[in-house]
């Protein structure tokens, strides 16, 4: 009989349908860490969990038995998952069950900010009666900016929109039509809408692009007076900016759930006048955790019943035969996605893909659902874009993808060509593949090239005007940044052109400043992209 293990609490209803589920036993085993973590997984065909135990590597050590982990929410980043991938372990997650919760307790600490409830509560508790010092705010007709609008965002713009607010947004991977099918009046970035708002709320996950997305500097442009709220994800707004900014006055108040570090019980925002904190609690509502727990217990059941998978965040729907015919192709689909994301500006609206040559034969679907997945991949939770699900976000968000294929060849074998349209700016990025694992960029904004698809790419586009790349060259040679190599494309000799430089490490800030000092560099970024041979888990 197939036995299941508790890892977390989880809440009666979850443990109610476990009890209920006939042909399986289950255990409750909590707070496990370390060898006795290892020894328990080792006993049981599938587990649930919610954040509280780290799944690692080394908990997973020479496990031959268990077969499937089920995450009761939506972050994955307690399971290593390339350690389970690498057993054949099908990790997956639940990701809807406590997104009406979490938008929820966003407003919630939003109208706790705009009518003082924790500071007068306190104030009562003190012995005070201050009528006059706890002068509120109204929300209808205020705005309020939400920074991603995925599935907690755009619960939050429905519960505004009920209040009556102005809702403007900003998230890269959502049209502005659908924007407006929303009521959110979408901006091109984040430092648009900042002088704008009387409150901002960030729903997105923590990447490199949203890391510190309010610092000192954003304190400069904002709306003085502004209120902020967090339950994403801790970092995302810079906790010291936060304490500048109430000090000074610039800010009219914080609200945060989550934390740089976690627990979290000394903050110097903590006391604060007009400071709301509460401990990570955007999920812990009854509600939210029965669907959690509930979803989670079924994921395991069904999959241990029938080996169905749903919400799996480290597996393909490829059967193994497929993936090995054409893992090198939808490596190079995948990277190029993974560019297209990093480079697009916002406001987009569609993605056409052109596969030529021999990949022409291929799955074109297959292929579209791995770019889609690299185009995705930072913009979600970590594990929360794959090839399975990629497309159907997009969908969601009013991104129209097509595809078309033609066999005839051009001047590569094979080619793989994305062509985005932002609102206003249409942009391109090809690449094929050499041998069967060595992807290559062969087009980069109209201009053909080649270079590396793989490790740190220096990306500037310039006039084609002598000395340009012996300049760059200097930079970095000065900034001890090794260049592997170098490639150069242009319309024409002496029109646009664009450079790409793989280097072998991350350029400081300050070399990429000085390249974009000289007057014939019209732009210049830093790209990161997998290793070669590195894949995501869904592909190996
Ligand atoms: N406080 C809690 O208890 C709690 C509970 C659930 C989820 N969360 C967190 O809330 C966040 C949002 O969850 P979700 O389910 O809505 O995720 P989601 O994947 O549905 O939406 C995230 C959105 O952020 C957008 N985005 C990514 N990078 C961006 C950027 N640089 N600028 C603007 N937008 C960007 C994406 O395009 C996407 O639409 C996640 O970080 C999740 O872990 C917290
Ligand atoms: O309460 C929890 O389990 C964490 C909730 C949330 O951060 C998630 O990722 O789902």
């Amino acid at each position: 009989m197939p036995k299941i293990l508790v890892l977390d609490e989880l809440s009666p209803e979850g443990l109610a349908l476990l009890d209920a589920a006939e042909g399986f036993e289950y255990e409750i085993r909590l707070k496990l860490a370390g060898e006795e973590l290892r020894k328990s997984l080792a006993e049981f065909d599938g587990a649930i969990c919610r954040s509280g135990v780290k799944i690692t590597a080394e908990s997973l050590e020479g496990n031959t038995r268990l077969r499937c982990i089920a995450r009761a929410g939506v972050g994955t980043d307690n399971i290593d998952k390339d350690a389970a991938t690498r057993l054949g372990i099908v990790v997956m997650n639940t990701p809807t069950g406590n997104t009406v919760s979490t938008a929820e307790h966003a407003f919630c600490l939003m109208m706790a900010l705009s009518r003082n409830v924790a500071s007068a509560n306190q104030s009562l508790v003190e012995g005070r009666w201050d009528r006059k010092k706890y002068m509120g705010t109204q929300l209808a007709d205020k705005t309020v900016g939400i920074v991603g609008l995925g599935r907690i965002g755009q619960e939050f713009a429905k519960r505004a929109l009920a209040f009556e607010m102005r809702v403007i947004g900003f998230d890269p991977f959502i049209s502005s039509e659908r924007a407006a099918e929303l009521g959110i009046e979408l901006y091109s970035s984040v430092k648009e809408m900042l002088p704008l708002v009387d409150y901002l709320t960030v729903h997105t996950p923590l990447t490199p692009e949203t890391k510190g997305l309010i610092n000192l500097e954003a304190l400069e442009i904002i709306k003085p007076g502004a209120r902020l709220i967090n339950c994403a994800r801790g970092g995302i707004y810079e906790e010291a900016a936060l304490v500048e900014g109430m000090k000074s006055g610039k800010l009219g108040g914080v609200a945060l759930d989550v934390y740089a570090e976690e627990p979290c019980t000394d903050s110097a925002l903590f006391g604060m006048e007009n400071v709301v904190c509460t401990p990570h609690l955007g999920a812990s509502t009854e509600e939210a955790q029965t669907q959690v727990a509930v979803e989670a217990v079924q994921l395991v059941t069904n999959f241990l019943k029938s080996g169905e998978i749903r919400h799996a965040v480290n597996v393909a729907p490829i059967d193994p035969k497929t993936l090995e015919s054409m893992r090198g192709y939808l490596d190079v689909a995948y990277r190029i996605g993974l560019l297209a994301g990093q480079l697009h500006g916002g406001k987009l609206k569609s993605c056409k893909l052109n596969y030529r040559g021999e990949v022409a034969g291929k799955d074109a679907k297959l292929l579209t659902a791995s770019f889609c997945a690299g185009l995705l991949e930072q913009a979600m939770d970590e594990g929360g874009a794959n090839i399975v699900n990629a497309q159907m976000l997009l969908a969601e968000r009013g991104v129209t993808i097509s595809s078309e294929s033609s066999t005839e060849m051009g001047s590569f074998s094979s080619s793989i060509t994305a062509t985005l349209e932002e609102d206003g700016r249409t942009s391109q990025v090809g690449g094929t593949l050499f041998g069967n694992d060595m992807p290559r960029l062969i087009l980069l904004d109209g201009q053909r090239l080649e270079a590396y698809l793989d490790g740190t790419l220096f990306l500037f586009a310039h006039n084609d005007v002598p000395g340009i790349i012996g300049r760059v060259g200097t930079i970095f040679g000065n900034h001890s940044v090794n260049i592997a190599q170098m490639a150069v494309g242009r319309s024409s000799a002496g029109g646009n052109a664009v450079g790409v430089l793989n280097l072998d490490g991350v350029p400081p800030q300050a070399a990429v400043d000085e390249v974009l000092q000289s007057p014939a560099i019209t732009s210049a970024r830093v790209v990161e992209l997998p290793a070669a041979g590195e894949l995501p888990t869904w592909l190996r």
